[in-house]
């Protein structure tokens, strides 16, 4: 193995935190997005704010950094899988300390987290596959240190069956490498502007994810809207389109009416950004 220079690793490991942050931003400002926080306002949420987002972003890049470093040119194996555990952990309090107990990002740790060591693990030179195959396999490895809790999303994955944040990532991020990705660069091919290419990526994600926070919320009837609802969007030609901007002003609607919110989406679509981002000339080069 050759050994980079621990300059080049803190550099690395520099960029990767502030891109991450930087992802998360760029997801909370995009607007309009339906149900969740963006600059218009805090959608369906009452203790949230695009404020307390941002401020959340930016307690969580010590974490990103701390998890690059300590991945740098690692394999995937148990020791690192603690590592990262305790790290994520610790970002968990961070954000926890930074929002007043709020719960903003913790999907986003999750995914984020794993794909900024997975791009350290190849020491910075994977693509978007290799990454997101490389996260899956430390998803997959047990974590000793884990407290037992019986969390929301588990509650919502056990009680309807389906998948949630854990297999997202097991499963190397089909929402992200499948739909979204996709989804981002065929809207900018298409000449939709960034935050158009943004928000369809997002309807795409949108369109099958079983999201647990939608489903803790709202039930099967709001992971329906959810998903019809961007299905409508797409098929109306996307969001840059003005039949597409009106099936996303319903959409809105019909999720606030249910008090919805697809965060874990939100947190897939940060997570897309983030693995369009390294895969751009500017990180190459
Ligand atoms: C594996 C963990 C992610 C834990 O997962 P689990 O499902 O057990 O726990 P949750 O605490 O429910 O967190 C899951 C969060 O993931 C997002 N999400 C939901 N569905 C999906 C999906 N299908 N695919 C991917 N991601 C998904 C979502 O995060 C966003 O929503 C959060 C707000 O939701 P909630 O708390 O439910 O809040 P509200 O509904 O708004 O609450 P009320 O206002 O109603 O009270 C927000 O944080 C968004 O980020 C889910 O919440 C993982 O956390 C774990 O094991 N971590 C341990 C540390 C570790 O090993 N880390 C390694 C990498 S750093
Ligand atoms: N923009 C957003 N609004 C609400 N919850 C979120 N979780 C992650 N991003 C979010």
């Amino acid at each position: 193995m050759k050994l980079l220079p621990q300059i080049q690793v803190e550099g690395g490991a520099e960029w990767l935190a502030r891109t991450a942050t930087q992802c998360l931003i760029d997801e909370a400002r995009l607007s309009p997005k339906p149900g969740l926080v963006d600059s218009r306002g805090n959608g369906a949420h009452h203790d949230l704010s695009l404020a307390l987002m941002e401020r959340s972003a930016h307690s969580l890049t010590p974490t990103f950094q701390a998890l690059a470093q300590q991945s740098w040119q690692r394999p995937a194996d148990i020791a690192l899988r603690q590592t990262i555990g305790r790290l994520g952990r610790e970002g968990e309090q961070q954000m926890m300390a930074a929002t007043g107990g709020v719960n903003t990002h913790r999907g986003a740790i999750w995914a984020l987290g794993l794909l900024v060591s997975a791009v350290a693990m190849h020491g910075g030179a994977g693509n978007a596959k290799q990454v997101a195959a490389t996260a899956a396999e430390l998803a997959k490895l047990p974590d000793a240190a884990a407290p037992k809790v019986f969390s929301k999303g588990l509650r919502a994955t056990h009680r309807y069956q389906v998948p949630g944040a854990r297999e997202e990532a097991q499963q190397a991020f089909p929402h992200v490498m499948q739909r979204a990705l996709p989804q981002l660069r065929l809207s900018r091919l298409n000449g939709s502007s960034e935050a158009h290419a943004r928000l369809d990526a997002l309807m795409a994600i949108m369109t099958s994810l079983t999201d647990t926070c939608v489903l803790s919320r709202a039930g099967l009837e709001g992971l329906d809207a959810m998903q019809d609802g961007a299905r409508a969007v797409l098929n109306a030609g996307g969001s840059a389109h003005p039949a597409g901007q009106a099936a996303l002003a319903a959409l809105d609607s019909h999720m606030l009416s249910l008090n919805a919110s697809p965060g874990g989406a939100a947190d897939l679509l940060a997570a897309t950004l983030f693995l369009d981002r390294i895969e751009s000339p500017y990180f190459k080069h």
